[in-house]
């Protein structure tokens, strides 16, 4: 499991590590600039003693790992030229060392654009592959950058006469808040970078959109930060309070009080802020399908998922949903449909099955049935009064006990998922909206999340004008606990979160891009492949994390010229590959 870390996490983990006695600051910073030119070395190995680089340097730490890279770079025989944006007297202490280190073997210029131009590596002729890195901004970053900054770097990209064939970014490209992803006051775009290069463990803000677009590799450095101090606290805190003879709790709140020590107070803090992290979504979440196996006796033991489909000529997105409910394993796969819709459906479906739903008493009648485990509604369903009647029915039928479908059904809530025309009811029906219960996945995309959550997506619009910058996973973690269920909010960035805070994000950047994902009736398919983990038994939660993180590896494993259509058909491949 990989963790995502917010800019607060880092610098917590960093300063229990520090305060614990673990590592020294200078150590760390060490380590990150030797990683960023490992890094540098193993992208492009063609490069070595000879070779010329322009190091941008920040008021900061990052700009303390840019002397590191600056000194290392050196005593690899490269030419190495150094600018400084702000004030040598003014570096944080280690960074202020490692200045002075590298004044014993450098100049410092001051940074700005004409001081770029006039540099030897922009002007040497000898040399076509010059290599700028960018160490002024990193999890530091508090507010937009300044004009004449901002100019800086844009300039950095062939443009007025300069020229850097190969950009690196220490921890991030500087200007973007790295717990977002976004440009602090959103005047530019991120700067482009050929390498990202950040240290213990990659951010947030790495894996959004905004930030995975501008750049092409990220590499995540090891400095030894692996030993969490925090993990150590619960044990720590017990020992302290059995000393005490108090209560764990009751010692925790003391030791607050009584500021026992700095180590203590960061290493709280790490712990209080790492609570409920940030997953992302990687191979790993194969494990749970390997875990429910194909074990079961008969079809019922996968469970029975039920689509709901709109009218006539509109049954497309249903299908496709059913289809990928009954690929992902779902025992039996039902398509439910208005009766003048029966024959459409039936000259398109063989192995889902048909029901005619004339009406909500129709509906209800049917859910009766307790083998009917898990529905999926809203893709191509439509808007109407018979439709909010089928969506109430559902919430209504599904609740723990409530409703005439729970009646046989052994009081388990039934699972649902809701999205499209659904979603859009729900947004329209606060009624609707307050029979959202626990079972429930619901999978917006921007402008249905906008429309069911118009405040937190207004937020979330809105220009970023101090970091850290209200992120999609903010978002989404409001979102799921206004709604009381999970919320997959979607995108080459996607982010499913339970309203207990639990959180994880599904990211199609990087070396899982599959742009070719956003094709029509994809959602649809994704909508089935949850229902159909849903019918299996998954927690919503689960089913969420495991149908998106397989939506975007069959989207991958089929390659451009994708259809919706394709997406079910290759999952077989997709589950033989993972050993399934
Ligand atoms: N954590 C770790 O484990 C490790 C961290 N390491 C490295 O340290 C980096 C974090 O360092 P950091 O905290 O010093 O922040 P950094 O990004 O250098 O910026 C802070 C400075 O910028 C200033 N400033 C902010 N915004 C500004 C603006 N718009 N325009 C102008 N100024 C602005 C801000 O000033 P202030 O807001 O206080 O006025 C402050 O002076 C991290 O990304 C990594 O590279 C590694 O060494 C290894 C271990
Ligand atoms: N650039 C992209 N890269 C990867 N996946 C994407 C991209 N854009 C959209 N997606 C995914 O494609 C699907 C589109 O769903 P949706 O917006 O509901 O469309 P539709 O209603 O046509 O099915 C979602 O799962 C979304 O996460
Ligand atoms: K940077």
């Amino acid at each position: 499991m990989t963790e995502l870390l917010t800019a607060a996490q880092m610098r917590a983990i960093e300063e229990a590590a520090i305060a614990s006695g673990q590592v020294t600051g200078l150590e760390l910073m060490e380590r990150a600039g030797r990683g960023v030119v490992e890094a540098i070395g193993e992208e492009w190995p063609e490069l070595r003693a000879g070779s010329r680089a322009v190091v941008l340097c920040g008021p900061g730490n990052n700009g303390g790992d840019g002397f590191v890279v600056a000194r290392l770079l050196w005593q690899a025989g490269w030419g190495v030229e150094v600018f400084l944006y702000g004030e040598p007297g003014k570096l944080p202490p280690d960074a202020r060392v490692n200045y002075e280190r590298w004044v014993e073997l450098g100049a410092v210029e001051a940074l700005n654009e004409d001081a770029l131009f006039q540099s030897e590596a922009n002007r040497s002729l000898d040399n076509q592959d010059p290599v700028v890195i960018d160490a002024l901004f990193g999890t530091g970053l508090s507010r937009p950058l300044t004009q004449d900054i901002g100019r800086c770097l844009s300039s950095l990209h062939h443009t007025d006469g300069i020229s850097f064939a190969k950009h690196v970014s220490v921890e991030c490209p500087s200007g973007v808040c790295i717990d977002s992803g976004e440009v602090l006051g959103r005047d530019y775009l991120p700067t482009d970078t050929d390498l990202c290069v950040t240290f213990h463990r990659a951010k947030v803000g790495h894996y959004t959109t905004a930030l995975a677009q501008a750049v092409g590799k990220l590499i995540v450095v090891d400095i030894g930060l692996d030993r969490d101090p925090g993990a150590d606290l619960p044990e720590i805190y017990a020992g302290l309070s059995a000393m005490l003879g108090i209560s764990t709790q009751a010692g925790v709140e003391e030791f607050r009080a009584a500021a026992l020590s700095e180590a203590m107070e960061y290493a709280q803090k790490t712990l209080v802020e790492r609570d409920e992290p940030v997953v992302l979504l990687q191979a790993g979440c194969a494990e749970e399908l390997g875990k429910a196996g194909w074990t079961g006796e008969h079809k019922y033991s996968y469970g029975h998922a039920f689509i709901l489909s709109g009218g006539v000529g509109k049954g497309g997105a249903a299908r496709l949903a059913a289809r990928g409910a009954l690929r992902i394993g779902a025992g039996l796969v039902t398509v439910g449909c208005p009766p003048g819709a029966l024959q459409e459906n039936a000259a398109a479906l063989d192995a889902v099955m048909l029901r005619s739903v004339a009406d909500s008493e129709a509906l209800r009648d049917m859910l009766e049935d307790p083998r009917i485990n898990a529905i999926g509604v809203g893709p191509g369903l439509g808007t109407g009064a018979r439709e909010v009647d089928l969506v109430r029915a559902v919430l209504e039928t599904s609740r723990d006990g409530k409703g005439r479908g729970s009646g046989s059904g052994a009081g388990t809530a039934r699972r649902l998922v809701i999205d499209a025309d659904a979603l859009t009811l729900l947004a329209k029906d606060e009624g609707l909206f307050g029979l959202l219960h626990k079972g429930c996945v619901l999978t917006p995309h921007g402008g249905e999340f906008a429309r069911l959550f118009p405040d937190i997506a207004e937020r979330l619009e809105a220009v970023p004008q101090t970091g850290p910058a209200y992120s999609k996973v903010d978002a989404t973690r409001e979102a799921a606990v206004r709604a009381g269920c999970v919320v997959l909010f979607k995108g080459p960035d996607t982010v499913i979160a339970a309203p207990d805070g639990q959180c994880s994000v599904n990211a199609a950047v990087y070396e899982r891009a599959a742009p070719w994902l956003a094709t029509a009736g994809s959602g649809d398919v994704l909508a089935g492949f949850i229902t159909g983990l849903l019918a299996r038994g998954f927690e919503p939660m689960q089913a969420a994390e495991t149908a998106v993180w397989l939506h975007v590896d069959c989207a991958r494993s089929f390659g451009p010229g994708l259809i919706a259509d394709d997406l079910p058909e290759e999952l077989p491949t997709v589950l033989r590959r993972l050993g399934l």
